[in-house]
Formats: C-alpha cells, sequence, structure tokens
C-alpha cells in the first residue's frame, strides 16, 4: 500500500480542501491527513472551530482513510508513525519542500514530497478559502 500524507488547518470546510485532499489521496492508495493543532497555527488567526471537530469532519471526507491530530512539538512524530512514501504540501503552504525533503532524510525517513495543485473558483461566488468565508460571514452578519 502506498500511503500519502496531507496536512493543513482544515477550519470550515470548502472545495479547495477536498481538491487538495483528491489530488493527494491519487498520489498513492492510502491517504492519512495530519490537522494542524490550534496551538501551531501561528501564521495566521487560529481555528475558530476545536481541533477534534476539524478531525472529525476531515476524516469523514470521501478521499481520506484516515485523519489524526498533529504532535503538539515536532510535526516529524506523526511522519515516523505513518511511515509514508510521499508528503503532499497543498499549492500555498508556506512549507519549504527541501528543507522537509532534509529533515525527512536527516531522520532517516525515505519519502518523496510533492505540491498539489490549486483549485480556482468555478462560479462566481465560490468562496475556496476559510479566511475568506470568514471576512464574508463578517460582512454580511455584522
Ligand atoms: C510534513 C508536515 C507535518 C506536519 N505535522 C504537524 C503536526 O504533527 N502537528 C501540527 O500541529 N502541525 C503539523 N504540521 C503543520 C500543519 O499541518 C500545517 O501545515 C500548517 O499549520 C499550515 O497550515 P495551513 O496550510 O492550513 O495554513 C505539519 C506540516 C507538515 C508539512
Ligand atoms: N483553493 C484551493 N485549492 C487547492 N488547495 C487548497 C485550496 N484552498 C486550500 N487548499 C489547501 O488545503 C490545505 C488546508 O488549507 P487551510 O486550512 O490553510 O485553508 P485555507 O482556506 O487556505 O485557509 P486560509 O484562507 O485561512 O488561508 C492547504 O494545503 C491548502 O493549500
Amino acid at each position: 500500500m502506498t500511503r500519502v500524507v496531507a496536512q493543513g488547518t482544515f477550519d470550515i470546510l470548502h472545495p479547495g480542501h477536498l481538491h487538495y485532499l483528491e489530488d493527494a489521496a491519487a498520489m498513492g492508495e492510502r491517504l492519512h491527513v495530519i490537522v494542524a493543532r490550534s496551538e501551531n497555527v501561528t501564521h495566521k488567526e487560529p481555528p475558530v472551530l476545536a481541533d477534534r471537530q476539524r478531525v472529525e469532519m476531515v476524516s469523514a471526507l470521501d478521499p481520506v482513510d484516515e485523519a489524526q491530530l498533529g504532535h503538539p512539538e515536532d510535526i516529524f512524530v506523526p511522519i515516523e508513525e505513518i511511515d509514508p512514501d510521499v508528503i503532499v504540501l497543498g499549492h500555498d503552504q508556506h512549507h519549504d519542500e527541501e528543507a522537509i525533503t532534509d529533515a525527512l532524510a536527516t531522520r532517516g525517513i525515505d519519502c518523496e514530497v510533492r505540491r498539489a495543485s490549486a483549485r480556482e473558483p468555478r462560479y462566481d461566488s465560490e468562496l475556496l478559502s476559510t479566511g475568506r468565508i470568514i471576512d464574508r460571514i463578517v460582512d454580511r452578519r455584522c
């Protein structure tokens, strides 16, 4: 079984998330998703939804075989446990492919790092960003 890992915050699901996970699932036979802990989401506003709620919703998506909450301190602990063949970064994720490849090599993990493609909006009002969904809620309800 070729194991693939995808990861992200996944706060308030939208079709961009689904596209990423479908893309990642197509790169192997079993898709594991690591959901970022709120305390580790420091590069943008923290998620609105609780850690466990985000894991439950991601687990329910069709391309996903297993979703789990990430490690609090060391992002490579779940990777060592899953032992994937491929790690798929999101099209806009800030992680550096080379830095991850080097860290994997240092830990003796034999795994390829790839990037998923982006999904563009297919109709006028489609929102493919959690941040933009929150902005629209604030605009319309506050
Ligand atoms: C290979 C890899 C493993 C990760 N593992 C964890 C983890 O164990 N715990 C965690 O809180 N975040 C982990 N992260 C970070 C987040 O999943 C996520 O990449 C980061 O917060 C960016 O999220 P965004 O794409 O939703 O903005 C990992 C990221 C990568 C690239
Ligand atoms: N439109 C999209 N097309 C493809 N992948 C996407 C799209 N939107 C999000 N993703 C991917 O889903 C994963 C999780 O994304 P994240 O939880 O940061 O959502 P987001 O909507 O991009 O959030 P924000 O709007 O707050 O930046 C990331 O790997 C990201 O690249």
